[in-house]
């Protein structure tokens, strides 16, 4: 089943200065048409309350929602799909617990990572880090453009057809690089959240990848 996948997938974190749900309604309100949220410091009740009102954002601006992890919560919210950061998790499971019509994203670090999660199914695959970010500190190899031309390249050979996200330390500048190497899009977090325009930040982002 085709799912929903657009080039640029916006990511909310917990920062000071924006809630979660003041970054979708901003991002939504810019254009952004697929949202992760992605918290994993509240419990179930709290997750809900932001879940509830970031859906009914996404749903007034006819965005996606993607939630990271907490695959218990589906069927509780207005979820599209979950964004699995467990690298080692059973895709196959997953997918026949949330049923064909959820979006299942999966993270990697590696080329072997890439092809596992294409051949468990998954609608997209983060793949980075790209480069050094503070939103999740990470001790694998920054792959830099030539690590997404290289991977690239190897599923092309394969004939593996896998929506890849450049995702981890992604700024306006490196767009451009990133998309010429065939990657489908990418993942943000810090560059837009962190700005002090927002708004600005996520059209920049969008009027580059579109
Ligand atoms: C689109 C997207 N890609 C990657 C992540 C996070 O992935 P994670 O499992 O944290 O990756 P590593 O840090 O282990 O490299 C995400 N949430 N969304
Ligand atoms: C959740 C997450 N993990 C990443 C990693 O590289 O491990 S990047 C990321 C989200 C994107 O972050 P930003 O755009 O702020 O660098
Ligand atoms: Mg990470």
């Amino acid at each position: 089943m085709k799912k929903f996948i657009e080039k640029l997938q916006f990511i909310t974190h917990d920062i000071h200065q924006h809630s979660h749900i003041e970054q979708a309604n901003i991002a939504c309100s810019a254009g952004a048409k697929w949202i992760q949220y992605r918290c994993l410091t509240k419990n179930d009740e709290e997750l809900l309350n932001d879940i509830n009102a970031i859906a009914a954002i996404c749903d007034d601006w006819g965005a996606t929602l993607i939630v990271t992890d907490h695959i218990h919560l589906n069927g509780k919210a207005d979820i599209q799909g979950f964004h699995i950061e467990d690298m080692d998790a059973d895709f196959v499971k997953i997918r026949k617990q949330l049923g064909e019509a959820i979006t299942i994203g999966g993270s990697s670090n590696t080329l072997e990572g890439l092809i596992r999660l294409a051949s468990e199914g998954v609608d997209y695959a983060g793949f980075g880090p790209f480069f050094t970010t503070t939103t999740k500190p990470n001790n694998a190899p920054l792959l830099g453009v030539s690590g997404y031309e290289k991977a690239i390249k190897a599923l092309k050979a394969k004939e593996i057809d896998l929506p890849v996200l450049a995702v981890g330390g992604v700024t306006l500048s490196d767009i451009d690089p990133l998309m010429l190497t065939g990657i489908f899009g990418i993942a943000a977090s810090s560059a837009i959240n962190q700005a002090e325009d927002m708004r600005a930040a996520y059209s920049a982002f969008y009027d580059s990848i579109m």
